[in-house]
This record gives structure tokens, C-alpha cells and sequence, in this order.
């Protein structure tokens, strides 16, 4: 019944080529999750010998990916849904998602092999010498701080690129690996006719063709001029000669870039009209996976906090990162990273709670919203918003204090984190709106007294969503968006029939009072520890 059932199912696929790998869903015309699969490149492609995926080189600061992994890891997912009888010919429209800045170098001549696959044959023993460098920099490379250095210098300092291009500079930005690439191994640089983010990478294998890089995905570069949806010459300039035509013209996230090359068609089965949708970063597929919407932010709680924003008028800032939005053109979004996120919570829960995550939750209920005025700075781990590092305690009348106790340290940690994420996020210009949901995902959103704190802080109410595959089911939803037409329709009216996230927490009543009255002084008494602390050296 199950295969029968499965037969008939028009359906989209939704892909993520991460760091560790592979992913696949089928969603269908009603928006359910009815196919998962997925490879792992440590555990399925154990002769490439990556660890979590990738290569860490001596250096420590170098790290890539093998490209001809990732190549052979869509056969092996493509020969398991095939040997489980996925019935490929129901396939409409596919789209995806890769991990964000990483870059793929095509040597000249490698269009011809793309676009001329023998179906007899898997992808990796066609494309083995398509590629101008096997290992790949991605994002967790940070070998290019010279390179950084030159780009702000080259357009008038860090501000100034983040207006341009939406981040200052970063190591694991691709401009700046481009430039690396161009600087040590000219011969490769010259070699390579295309240069495409894993993303577009992707894409360009199910095209049989070169994908152009989308709007969202290409403000992850240091490159795109956010605002003009168009390449800075300037900043091309200074990374790589005749960069441009490399990259090709970016489209927006929407766009139907072409249909499934007849190798699929031939090998798998796949229909010949299947579309395939511009494939974006993660995070952006996430945010469309989330179904954030205007005025929302999705908080995930893990080993560090990430936020996503849906921002309409950015303010770029020497921290947080906006790019173009994946599922509006028009508006954008912000990622902005916290880096003592659960550890920091495990570590007071072991000193003021005796390691029990119930003695955390009742400190919690048997504290007051504002903490009479005690505000707690915990970062055992250099902070990256903002950078700073230690405990800092402050009571109501802002002097420092060495030590709270122990249910008031608790708080103190809950409230400090959750007022710096509005405190932050307001800096890159997101507003806290009537409509705003908050969608809490990652371990601590399984903790109702943290998401109290939270809807508190924000003023919203709380949901939580179940994120695992949140870039597979966005880039899933953004195929029907595709197919729909894409930026003649609205994105939220394609997806409004998807399963509704469960509300965890709503303000109390007076929280709106408290929190506007304590999160200037949590800003203010910032700027002070900024301004005493020693800064890490630029
Ligand atoms: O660098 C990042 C975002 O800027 C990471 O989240 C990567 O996208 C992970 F793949």
C-alpha cells in the first residue's frame, strides 16, 4: 500500500550538501514529509578520510572539503532512493541548499562534461578531472586575514564593506578565498573557468550546466552589493582578476534556473519537465524551512545561540551578518551568532542548580522578571556579540559585584542572554512587531521556564519548531515556490498549509514594563565593559 500510495505522490525534493552530508526530503503537493535519506561523507565515503567532513590542515587555520566527496555522495543517495523504489517520475520541481561560502573551482573545458553525461555511468567517474582543485576551502577555513585586511583597506574600512556587501570581512567569506586561491596558486585561479559556491554547485550537477549563484547565498561572499543585487567591481577587483565573468550574474532565490539534465531523466527516472530551483545557503533554506516571516526571529538554542532575523531596512554593523532574503527579494535577513550559548547555560546549571536542569527551572519560577534589578555578563568563552570575555555582575544601583546568589545568578544568566540577542538584533534594525513570533529550536527550547524568560525579554509570544531537516524542508518549500511562480507569488500563501509550530510561552502580564526599564541599562552597562576591557587586537 505504502509503495502504491508513494506512486501516485507529485511531490518536490528539497537537498542539503552540509558539512557532514548529504540530505534528501520528498515533500508533497500538501506539504508532508513522506521520503528521507541522507549519506554521511565520514561514515559512507570513508576513502576521502575527512573527519566530520572535512579536512583540518597543519596549519590549523586552512580547512576543505574534497569536491569529488560531495560528487560521489549525490550517487550514492540517488542509488538508495532508487534501490527503495522511489518513484522519481512524480518529481516536479527540485531545489537545495549547501553550507554557506563554501567554493568550487571548474577547470576550463568542464561544461562540455557536464552538459554530455553518459547515464551508464555515476557522476564521480565523469567529473574527476573537472575540477581545478580537489579540496575545496569552506566555512570553517580562517587562513585569510591578510586577504580580509586588503578588502576592508580597499573600500574604506570595515564599516564600509558591511554597507556594501552586508558583513565586514571574514576569513570564511568566499571573496577573500578567491583572493587566497589567486595570490598562492595563480596557475588553479587561471584554470578555472567557473567558480561556484557549493550551492550553486549543487545545483549545476542537476542542471548538467552552470548554475548561476542566487542573491541570498551570493551575500555570503563579501562580493554582492546587497542593496543593487549586483557584483561591487570594486571588491572584485581587489580579490581577483576577471572575477565576474567566473561567477556568472546572480539571480534571486526563487528563480527557476533551468530543467533536470537528461542524465537524471535517463539514469533515474526523473520526469524531463522537472524544475530545478536556484539552490541557496543553509541558513537561508532554514529561514525558509522555519517559515519566518516578516517581523519574526527564529532563536536556536545549541552550543552557541544563533539568531535569525527577518530584517525590511537593514542597518549593517561590524557584527551579525544580512543577506538577502531567500523567500522575499525585496527584504532581508540577519544571522547573528552568540558563542557562549549552552555550554554557559550546563556550566551555572552545574554551580547554582547541582547539575540539575529541574533545580534551574525552579529558580527560574521562584525568581522575579527583572531580577530586582541584578544583571549578570557570562562569557566564559570569548564573546563574539559583542567580544567580550569574563563574568561581569552588576545590582540595582550598577555597581559590581563579585558573586549573586545562586537563583539569582540563574536568572541572571537567562535574562543577560536573552537581552543581549533583542539588544543586538535591534542594532542590525530588527523591530519587535505586534505579529512577532519567536521560534525557539536547539536543546534549551525543550526547557519551558528559559522560553518563558524569553517571551518575556521579546515581549512575543514563543513556538517551537523541530529544525533537523529545516534546510532540506525550506529548499523543498522554495521548489513549490519556484513552481509557483516565484516572485510573483507570495511564499507564505505556497507554504501556509504546512504543519503550524506549537506555542511554548506567551509574556506575562507587566513584562513589556520590566524589560523596557532593564535591557538600556544591560546596553549601557555593555558599553561599559567594552570600553574597560582590552579589546583582542585587530
Ligand atoms: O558560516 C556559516 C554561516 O555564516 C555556517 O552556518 C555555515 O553556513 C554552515 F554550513
Amino acid at each position: 500500500r505504502a509503495l502504491a500510495e508513494r506512486a501516485g505522490r507529485r511531490c518536490c525534493l528539497g537537498w542539503d550538501f552540509s558539512t557532514q552530508q548529504v540530505k534528501v526530503v520528498a515533500v508533497d503537493a500538501e506539504l508532508n514529509i513522506f521520503y528521507e535519506d541522507s549519506v554521511h561523507f565520514d561514515r559512507d565515503l570513508p576513502e576521502f578520510g575527512t573527519q566530520g567532513g572535512v579536512h583540518v590542515h597543519k596549519d590549523r587555520l586552512t580547512v576543505t572539503s574534497p569536491v569529488l566527496m560531495w560528487v560521489q555522495a549525490l550517487d550514492l543517495i540517488l542509488g538508495k532512493m532508487k534501490s527503495s523504489g522511489f518513484d522519481f517520475s512524480q518529481v516536479l520541481a527540485l531545489s537545495g541548499a549547501g553550507q554557506q561560502h563554501g567554493s568550487v573551482y571548474w577547470k576550463t573545458g568542464a561544461s562540455l562534461a557536464l552538459s554530455s553525461l553518459s547515464p551508464a555511468l555515476p557522476l564521480h567517474q565523469q567529473l574527476q578531472s573537472c575540477f581545478s582543485i580537489s579540496d575545496c576551502p569552506i566555512w570553517m577555513d580562517s587562513s585569510t586575514t591578510a586577504q580580509c585586511h586588503q578588502l576592508e583597506a580597499a573600500v574604506g574600512g570595515a564599516q564600509a564593506l558591511s554597507c556594501l556587501t552586508g558583513s565586514r570581512a571574514y576569513e570564511r567569506f568566499t571573496g577573500n578565498q578567491i583572493a587566497k586561491l589567486f595570490q598562492k596558486n595563480p596557475e588553479a585561479y587561471s584554470h578555472s573557468e567557473r567558480i561556484s559556491l557549493v550551492s550553486s554547485f549543487a545545483a549545476s550537477l542537476f542542471l548538467g550546466g552552470y548554475s548561476p549563484i542566487d542573491y541570498s547565498d551570493g551575500s555570503g561572499m563579501n562580493l554582492l552589493q546587497i542593496q543593487e543585487k549586483v557584483w561591487s567591481q570594486a571588491c572584485l577587483d581587489v580579490c581577483a582578476p576577471h572575477l565576474e565573468e567566473k561567477l556568472g550574474s546572480p539571480v534571486p532565490s526563487c528563480s527557476v534556473v533551468g530543467a533536470i539534465s537528461s542524465y537524471y531523466v535517463q539514469r533515474y527516472g526523473f520526469p524531463p519537465g522537472c524544475k530545478v530551483v536556484a539552490f541557496t545557503g543553509d541558513n537561508p533554506a532554514s529561514l525558509a524551512g522555519m517559515r519566518l516571516e516578516e517581523g519574526d526571529i527564529a532563536v536556536s538554542l545549541g552550543t552557541s545561540d544563533t539568531l535569525f532575523l527577518w530584517l525590511q531596512k537593514p542597518m549593517p554593523a561590524l557584527e551579525g551578518h544580512i543577506f538577502c532574503n531567500p523567500v522575499d527579494a525585496q527584504h532581508y535577513m540577519a544571522l547573528l551568532c552568540f558563542k557562549n550559548g549552552s555550554l554557559m547555560r550546563e556550566k551555572i546549571r552545574d554551580e547554582s542548580a547541582s547539575c540539575s536542569w529541574n533545580k534551574f527551572s525552579k529558580a527560574l519560577q521562584s525568581t522575579a522578571m527583572g531580577n530586582n534589578g541584578n544583571l549578570g555578563f557570562y562569557f566564559d568563552v570569548m564573546e563574539i556579540t559583542p567580544e567580550i570575555i569574563g563574568r561581569h555582575r552588576f545590582n540595582a544601583e550598577n555597581m559590581e559585584v563579585s558573586a549573586f546568589p545562586g537563583d539569582v545568578e540563574i536568572r541572571a544568566l537567562i535574562e543577560g542572554q536573552f537581552m543581549a540577542k533583542r539588544i543586538h538584533a535591534e542594532g542590525l534594525g530588527y523591530r519587535v512587531m505586534p505579529k512577532t513570533k519567536i521560534l525557539a529550536t536547539g536543546g534549551a527550547s525543550h526547557n519551558k521556564d528559559i522560553l518563558q524568560v524569553l517571551a518575556d525579554v521579546f515581549g512575543a509570544p514563543v513556538y517551537v519548531i523541530d529544525t533537523t531537516s529545516s534546510a532540506c524542508v525550506g529548499s523543498a518549500y522554495r521548489a513549490f515556490h519556484g513552481l509557483a511562480g516565484g516572485t510573483g507569488v507570495a511564499f507564505s500563501e505556497v507554504v501556509k498549509s504546512a504543519p503550524q509550530p506549537s506555542l511554548a510561552a506567551t509574556p506575562n502580564p507587566g513584562a513589556s514594563q520590566v524589560y523596557a526599564a532593564l535591557l538600556p541599562r544591560y546596553s549601557a552597562l555593555e558599553q561599559r565593559i567594552l570600553s574597560t576591557s582590552q579589546r583582542p587586537l585587530e
